[in-house]
């Protein structure tokens, strides 16, 4: 470690930034030494190659905020998620970039690595792209990178060129970003090993953490890259990577995959032929008879339903780790999340759910109640925006967790604010699925029952900031199910929100 490491300013990267910091220190972005500067971004652009004539396709860039950097700083530290130190990286240049939301700073510039990275499953089976190339020698190579699980197409179309290239075969799945139809990454590695067991023995399988990159053919440029240093001579697209390549050997006018040694085979057009029981050419099926794969929406379909994956699909070990990654909704975790103003009768609707799912009992539920929450998890928070969405957060974390774990959250809080309910709504889908139910009680009803006395303080001004009254309450245009409790009875309102769940498949009727 160099003396200076202490003095100099640290940064953690996000997820994504570190899978590529990852692919920049092992190698397999080699020979690119750092991130690129904007005269090496032209020039990627226009020729597909770096300022100094080298070839490189790919645009690769690292950006922070702009105020994470100070202006004189000729270094950064890259630091893992508990703040151990990765690599540093030599600022020597900064450009003014947009970061989500807010202005960001991209830097440019070499980089060291300190140490490999050490977390994160399935760890084990990464290895350099050196310590690949040494394992499988000079001897024809075929790889296929891809995000999604490998179904009985790619299987076949494998065989079938590995047979004929006498190459071996490299599966390379995309561990950085969401994996396509599975979610999460590890998800995605499991699939694609149940895959490899449907291939020869010396099959090898090796995740790569490359972010996904806008547009189809930067897609299909970095996969061919990251495979040409793993050592692949053949690479076999996915649907998704041809689509807009049009399936040709080059990407566009500045891309010329020769370049990296390597060929790059479209998936071209391919069926399932039922009488033969095999994907193969569509040219050799009789006409009318083939079969082609499901859309992902026909697919989550079988899955959200229970209904088994066919086999000329999918092998089982593969089918069986997509129902693992995306189970039939009866046994998914879902959140229903009423909003509604103080008095719309969200505490009395979510219990009476709570309580039609106990004497049911096929589901396990945990109650989020605004009250509870309030004493518990958010005590000491205030009635302020940045605390109200505070509170809605953590409410998102925990029903997420309780999601994550196949259960049925129920959450009552005034979440007045459509952002923080956004934002729950997408914390929560990454692990389960999300109801937003509306009960949309008028304002004066609501007043009129006014059980606490809270709205005759807000009108007196005793309390302040009451929503409805001196605070806002932002009505949701993305309601599942809107309740107006002045005209729907208890039971009626309960029958509604189980209808809902019974008619998505959470509830089993
Ligand atoms: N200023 C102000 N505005 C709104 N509500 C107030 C306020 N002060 C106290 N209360 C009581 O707190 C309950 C709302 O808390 P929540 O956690 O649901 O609110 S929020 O979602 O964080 O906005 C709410 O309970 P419910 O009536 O069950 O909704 C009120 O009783
Ligand atoms: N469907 C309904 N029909 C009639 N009154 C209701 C209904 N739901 C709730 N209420 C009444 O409204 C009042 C406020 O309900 P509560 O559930 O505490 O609201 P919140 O949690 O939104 O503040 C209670 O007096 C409750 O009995």
């Amino acid at each position: 470690m160099p003396a200076e490491l202490a003095t100099w300013p640290a940064w953690t990267p996000g997820e994504e930034q570190l899978a590529e910091l990852e692919l920049l220190t092992s190698g397999a972005f080699a020979p690119l030494a750092g991130y690129l500067t904007t005269a090496d971004l032209a020039s990627v652009a226009e020729r597909g190659q770096l300022a100094d004539g080298t070839f490189w396709p790919v645009p690769v860039t690292f950006t922070v905020p702009a105020d994470a950097v100070p202006a004189d700083a000729r270094h950064l530290v890259l630091q893992d998620q508990e703040g151990s130190p990765l690599a540093v990286l030599q600022i020597t240049e900064r450009a003014d970039a947009r970061a989500g939301d807010g202005a960001g700073l991209r830097l440019a510039g070499p980089v060291t690595a300190l140490r490999a990275p050490e977390h994160g499953p399935f760890r084990a089976l990464r290895r350099t792209p050196a310590m690949v190339r040494a394992t499988i020698g000079t001897a024809p190579v075929l790889a296929i990178a891809t995000r999604r699980p490998l179904g009985q197409r790619q299987l076949g179309q494998l065989r079938h060129l590995a047979d004929q290239l006498r190459a071996r075969v490299l599966l390379l799945p995309l561990v950085a970003g969401p994996a396509e139809l599975v979610g999460r990454p590890e998800a995605l590695v499991r699939a694609v090993l149940a895959a490899a067991r449907q291939l020869p023995a010396s099959t090898l399988v090796v995740p790569v953490p490359l972010a996904p990159r806008d547009g189809t053919a930067q897609e299909l440029a970095a996969r061919a890259v990251v495979a040409a240093a793993y050592g692949a001579t053949h690479l076999l697209t996915d649907g998704a990577a041809a689509a807009e390549s049009g399936g040709t050997r080059s990407v566009d006018s500045n891309f010329d995959f020769a370049k990296l040694g390597m060929q790059v085979i479209s998936e071209g057009e391919w069926a399932f032929d039922p009488a033969a029981e095999v994907w193969r050419p569509l040219g050799l099926i009789e006409p009318g008879m083939e079969r082609g794969e499901l859309s992902d929406g026909e697919l989550s379909e079988l899955l959200d339903s229970g209904t088994p994956v066919p086999d000329w699909l999918m092998p089982a070990g593969v089918a069986a780790e997509l129902r693992r990654a995306r189970p039939p909704r009866s046994d998914r975790g879902v959140v229903v999340f009423c909003t509604g103003l103080s008095g719309s009768g969200k505490s009395t609707l979510a219990r009476d759910l709570r309580d039609a799912l106990l004497e049911r009992g096929d589901r396990t539920v945990s109650l989020l109640d605004g009250d509870l929450v309030r004493r518990l998890l958010s005590s000491g928070l205030t009635f302020s925006r940045e605390d109200r969405d505070l509170n809605i957060l953590r409410i998102g974390f925990v029903a997420t967790e309780v999601a994550r774990h196949g259960g049925i959250a129920i959450c009552a809080p005034i979440a007045p604010y459509a952002a923080a309910r956004a934002a729950v709504r997408a914390m929560v889908t990454e692990a389960g699925d999300f109801m937003l139910v509306h009960v949309a009680t008028p304002l004066e009803v609501c007043e009129a029952r006014d059980r606490k006395g809270l709205y005759a303080k807000a009108r007196a001004g005793i309390i302040g900031s009451f929503t409805g009254i001196s605070d806002p309450y932002e009505e949701p245009v993305d309601a599942d199910l809107v309740i107006d409790t002045s005209v729907v009875s208890r039971q009626d309102a309960v029958a509604a929100v189980l209808g809902q769940l019974t008619r998505g498949g959470w509830l089993v009727s």
